[in-house]
């Protein structure tokens, strides 16, 4: 899978300093190169005469505006340089470009005096933003801002923390960002993404190479690439195969007046390319399900308490876990006596890769015992698991409080694979996606807010599911669910704006963007 990576500050610090101490690439040769991409992306935009103010601090985010002013400049360009912060702080680069355009008979400004200007570069604070911005820094974010030009943001908006996406008490708000290299967590991440404008991520030398054999950056998703080509994502499918070939889903989901989850879900799994999809639900769902879903195979069970029929379920039950290749558990079960124990019978019982989502989610973060099974099922019977939480039930699985999951989507993600022993897929506006084997963790790029709306997730557990009884492993099929899951969000949202996207037109979606002509491997 191709992959594009999201760098920490540190990450991105570490791999300048290889380029520069271990490749002998003098850091003011990657500054160059960096004002170069820069001024490319102005050039495209805006030809001579245009009045630029450069706006800089003293770190080398400033270093690289003042550059960027420099080669404006001589190619017929007015700028003004606007640098604020004490000279004792400049750093070598810094002083270095201040150095060149004084010879050049350029002079510099402490504050911005004029609001008259095409084009502002925003070079006040790159990736080494380090505390809240207060004072005139934050006075002069806010001038920026309220310029009516257009604002082309160096490295990342000032003020946007580059790990977190947090604003950091104010941030320019830009047209476009030029960043070098790798993008920048603080890019992907909200609402720094909202911040940025378009993203244009320019290579200056700083390769892979910098990596130094080290694991690379620990945050990734998949390449722009697979938006187009989305069936590339997709297990081959044999042109002699036949529905056994393709997978059996068992759905486990719906409760009484909740049959719409298992539909939603028991469809995608299907519309990802399941072979045979069967529903195990409330028998008061029997009807709606044959009606709606007459693909489907379906078994239904009544109360628990009703002992004899309940047995002959069981029975029932265990034949179906026997049949399947995929087990997705949860939407909509519900949190009664009968759901809690059909709940645990199967997280028992079963032997087949399992995906639980919603209700499952919230009766196992309720029963230390299951959430231990989970563990051993994981790592002496080498069972593929996959949970499926959004922010809230992530929190209760957890044990904390839903605004530091949103804060640290990450770290919290991998911290609850590495406890459950399973893939941990954490849906938020960015969805993270982690594992206990691996380091790295999967960040989504794809979707928009439309598809916040009942049932979604409904969609997507049926998606990893209907991946999974491909014989897709775990780890991809939460992450190829979630970046498709997303597109088809975005798809959806192209046709209806986001304001009337449903979970069903997500499912619709399917039949589109898998098509063999999407397919290049
Ligand atoms: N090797 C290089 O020289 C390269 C540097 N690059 C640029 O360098 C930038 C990183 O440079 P630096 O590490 O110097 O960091 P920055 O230029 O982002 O800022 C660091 C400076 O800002 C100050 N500061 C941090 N937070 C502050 C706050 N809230 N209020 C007031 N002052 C604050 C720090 O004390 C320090 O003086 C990148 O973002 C990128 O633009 C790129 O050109 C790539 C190559
Ligand atoms: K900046």
């Amino acid at each position: 899978m191709e992959k594009k990576y999201f760098v920490s500050s540190a990450e991105m610090k570490k791999y300048d300093r290889a380029t520069i101490n271990d490749f002998q690439v003098p850091s003011l040769v990657l500054m160059e190169r960096a004002a170069l991409e820069t001024v490319g992306e102005i050039e495209k935009r805006f030809g001579k005469g245009s009045r630029v103010l450069v706006v800089s601090g003293t770190g080398n985010n400033g270093g690289d505006g003042i550059a960027v002013g420099r080669i404006l400049m001589q190619r017929g360009y007015e700028v003004d340089f606007v640098l604020i912060g004490a000279e004792e702080k400049y750093s070598e680069e810094t002083r270095h470009q201040l150095v060149i355009i004084a010879k050049y008979g350029c002079t510099l400004k402490s504050k911005i005096e004029s609001m008259e200007y095409d084009i502002i570069i925003d070079a006040l604070f790159g990736i080494g933003l380090s505390r809240n911005v207060e004072g005139i820094y934050k006075k002069c974010i806010e001038t920026m801002n309220s310029i009516s030009g257009f604002i082309v943001s160096v490295d990342i908006p000032s003020g946007i923390n580059a790990d977190t996406g947090a604003v950091m008490n104010a941030a320019v708000k830009a047209d476009i960002t030029v960043t070098f290299a790798f993008e920048k967590l603080g890019h992907i991440l909200y609402p720094g993404c909202e911040y940025c404008g378009e993203v244009l991520c320019k290579d200056i030398g700083i390769t892979k190479e910098s990596f130094r054999g080290e694991e690379g950056p620990r945050v990734y998703s998949y390449a722009d690439r697979y938006r187009e080509q989305a069936a590339a994502l997709m297990p081959a499918r044999s042109r002699g195969g036949n529905k056994g070939t393709f997978g059996k889903a068992l759905v486990i989901a719906g409760s009484r007046n909740m049959s719409g989850a298992c539909e939603l879900c028991a469809r995608s799994a299907y519309r990802i390319g399941a072979g045979m999809v069967k529903v195990v639900t409330p028998e008061e769902n029997r009807e709606i399900i044959q009606k709606n879903l007459p693909e489907a195979l379906l078994s239904t069970y009544t109360d628990a308490e009703k002992t004899e029929s309940w047995k002959e379920f069981l029975q029932d039950l265990k034949e179906s876990m026997k049949w399947a290749d995929c087990i997705v558990i949860g939407p909509g079960i519900g949190k009664s006596g009968t759901a809690s124990i059909l709940f645990k019978y199967v997280v028992k019982e079963s032997a087949k890769p399992l995906v639980i989502d919603a209700d499952g989610l919230n009766l196992l973060a309720e029963s230390e015992e299951l959430q231990e099974l989970l563990r051993t099922l994981s790592l002496k019977e080498s069972r593929q698991i996959i949970v499926t939480p959004h922010v809230a039930e992530f929190a209760r699985l957890y044990g904390c409080r839903p605004e530091e999951v949103k804060k640290d989507i990450i770290s919290k993600t991998k911290e609850l694979a590495d406890r459950l022993c399973c893939t941990v897929v954490c849906k938020d506006a960015r969805t993270a996606v982690a594992d206990y084997m691996k380091r790295d963790v999967y960040l989504n790029a794809t979707g928009n807010d439309g598809m916040a709306t009942a049932g979604s997730g409904d969609v997507l557990a049926g998606i990893i599911g209907g991946l999974l009884t491909q014989g897709v492993r775990c780890r991809e099929a939460a992450e190829a669910g979630v970046f498709l899951h997303g597109r088809l969000g975005d798809l959806a949202a192209e046709r209806t704006g986001r304001y009337a996207v449903m979970a069903g037109d997500l499912t619709e979606q399917l039949k589109y963007i898998l098509s063999d002509e999407g397919k290049r491997r």
